[in-house]
């Protein structure tokens, strides 16, 4: 990411006093900006209910940088910062889309900005359709330039709300102009998977059923559900990782390889693996997924409570905090491979990694201990750590011979580890410049809502009676161990560093 791209144009931060625009937004548009990616002529309005000044809003900005920022330090902020404009909004005010208007107006001249525009909507899901059909109706898309809509997740909480949503937004933006945001997408290792098997003769030949006998996803978080008790009682684990992340990293590991690197190559080849998906049916689903609640634990030392005392989370909740699922492809390259996926708030460590298995040689001419035998598995450590490692057995070096299993490390935080983008930099860089290839397409989103509905209306039928049914500081409940059990597997253990 070494270009300097044209980035003649206003953002408009709608949520701007927001969490995730604290957090992520100003600090990756800083350190795009102090990298020197961009052009100078660019503008970006905060709108939120709030009465802020413009000199408020860009105190507030800095803040964020000094404290999210591993740039801040470099002391570009207060040039940045004059590129920062606030209007107080309200989404369902017609006045406040005027009032925006005039100032992206005001904004084109001062800049020498030919009407392009971002609207980035950094709020809660409900207003993301009331927020476009607004955006047209008071004429702010109508400029001479581009226009581009980011929208964050989730998108829906079913097909049926997720329709409803793109035919909202799509009245008024192409599908080439929205850009849904999976922040995974950006995160250097998930935009490696796709290297790592298409530029390298060694993985792509032994890349299927023929080869591998499984593949694990784990994406696991210390954390619990924080402040967000309300949102995640309607969203549960399914809905807030799976639908999205977890099954985007799945149609990376799955997808054949594209006919080109365009956009809609690579879409096509994602949307023939949510099409390959073995849909899960309601009797079945108990065969295919487990659901977990944390329950009080321990968590890197410090006693917390379950998830049933969070704020805002119903005492007697449903809600799954954990899940664990076989996700089969029906198709020729993957038919009988499981994909086995977990994800669950307040587990024993942070990390997201994958796990190629290889199946068993024919034949064993080597291996007369059990000990002296290490699995073939290529570990993708997506993070904390981003790299990869390839296990594979060596000549133990000893003159009484013998093998053992040994480990061929590719450690990207060392290498790199100072440059290294956070997910939203990247995505917005790639926004700005019209690149929507690690975005995700409507397709994409309908077909893994339709994938997810029938889990999740099973669920909401059959309450769990074993909530809560894993210790926090653990690995999810037992079932989870059994789901791989029943077929000859086991998780591969998972440590912060990798695996054990
Ligand atoms: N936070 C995160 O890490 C992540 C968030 N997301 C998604 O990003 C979006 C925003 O999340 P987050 O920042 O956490 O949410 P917050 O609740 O922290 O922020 C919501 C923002 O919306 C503004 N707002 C609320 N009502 C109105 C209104 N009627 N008119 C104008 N502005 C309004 C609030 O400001 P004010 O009160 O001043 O109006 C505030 O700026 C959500 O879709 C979420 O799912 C996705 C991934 C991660
Ligand atoms: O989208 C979400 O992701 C985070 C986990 O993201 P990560 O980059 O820290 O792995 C999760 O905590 C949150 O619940 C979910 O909405």
């Amino acid at each position: 990411m070494n270009d300097q791209i044209n980035s003649a144009s206003v953002i408009v931060i709608f949520g701007a006093t927001g969490d995730l625009a604290k957090r992520k937004l100003y600090p990756s548009i800083y350190n795009l900006y102090e990298k020197g990616h961009l052009t100078d002529d660019f503008a970006v309005v905060g709108v939120a209910r709030r009465q802020l000044s413009n000199e408020e809003f860009r105190n507030n900005v800095k803040d964020s940088i000094y404290e999210n920022s591993s740039k801040a330090a470099d002391s570009k902020e207060d040039s940045f910062v004059k590129h920062f404009f606030y209007q107080p909004f309200d989404v369902t005010n017609d006045e406040s889309y005027q009032a925006l208007k005039s100032m992206l107006e005001n904004l084109d001249q001062q800049f020498s900005i030919p009407g392009n525009r971002i609207f980035y909507l950094a709020m809660a899901p409900e207003f993301f359709g009331t927020i476009a059909l607004n955006l047209e109706a008071e004429g702010l898309t109508q400029t001479d330039g581009w226009k581009r809509l980011v929208i964050e997740k989730p998108f829906g909480h079913n097909l049926p709300s997720a329709k409803k949503l793109n035919e909202e937004i799509r009245q008024v933006f192409s599908e080439d102009e929205i850009y849904r945001i999976d922040h995974y997408l950006g995160k250097e290792m998930v935009q490696n998977i796709e290297v790592i098997r298409f530029a390298n003769a060694l993985f792509e030949p032994l890349w299927n059923n023929r080869y591998i006998s499984n593949i694990q996803i784990t994406s696991s978080e210390t954390v619990g559900v924080e402040t967000r008790g309300g949102y995640y009682e309607k969203s549960g684990a399914l809905r807030d990782m799976v639908q999205n992340h977890i099954l985007q990293m799945v149609a990376l590991l799955a997808m054949e390889p594209p006919i080109k690197l365009t956009t809609e190559d690579i879409r096509n080849e994602k949307i023939k693996v949510f099409r390959s998906l073995r849909p899960v049916i309601p009797e079945e689903v108990d065969q295919y997924f487990v659901r977990g609640q944390y329950d009080a634990g321990e968590v890197n030392d410090k006693e917390v409570q379950g998830y049933r005392e969070e704020s805002n989370v119903d005492p007697e909740s449903n809600t799954e905090t954990f899940v664990a699922g076989k996700v089969m492809i029906d198709n020729f390259r993957w038919a009988g491979v499981p994909f086995y996926i977990r994800t669950g708030k307040r587990m024993a460590t942070k990390s997201t990694k994958i796990v190629v298995e290889f199946k068993e040689l024919p034949m064993n001419l080597y291996f007369e201990q059990q000990e002296e035998k290490g699995p073939n598995l290529l570990v993708i450590n997506i993070q904390p750590e981003e790299g990869m490692r390839l296990h594979l057995n060596a000549k133990k070096s000893s003159p009484t011979g013998g093998t053992t299993p040994i480990q061929l490390e590719f450690n990207n935080n060392s290498l790199t580890s100072i440059n290294t983008p956070e997910a939203y930099e990247r995505l917005l860089y790639d926004c700005m410049k019209g690149d929507a290839t690690n975005f995700t397409h409507w397709d994409e989103v309908a077909l893994s809502w339709q994938f997810i509905d029938p889990i999740s209306i099973a669920w909401a039928n059959n309450k769990e009676e074993d909530f809560p049914n894993y210790a926090a500081g653990s690995m999810g409940p037992r079932k989870s161990e059994k789901l791989l059990e029943k077929d000859g597997f086991k998780w591969w253990p998972i440590t912060h560093k990798g695996l054990e």
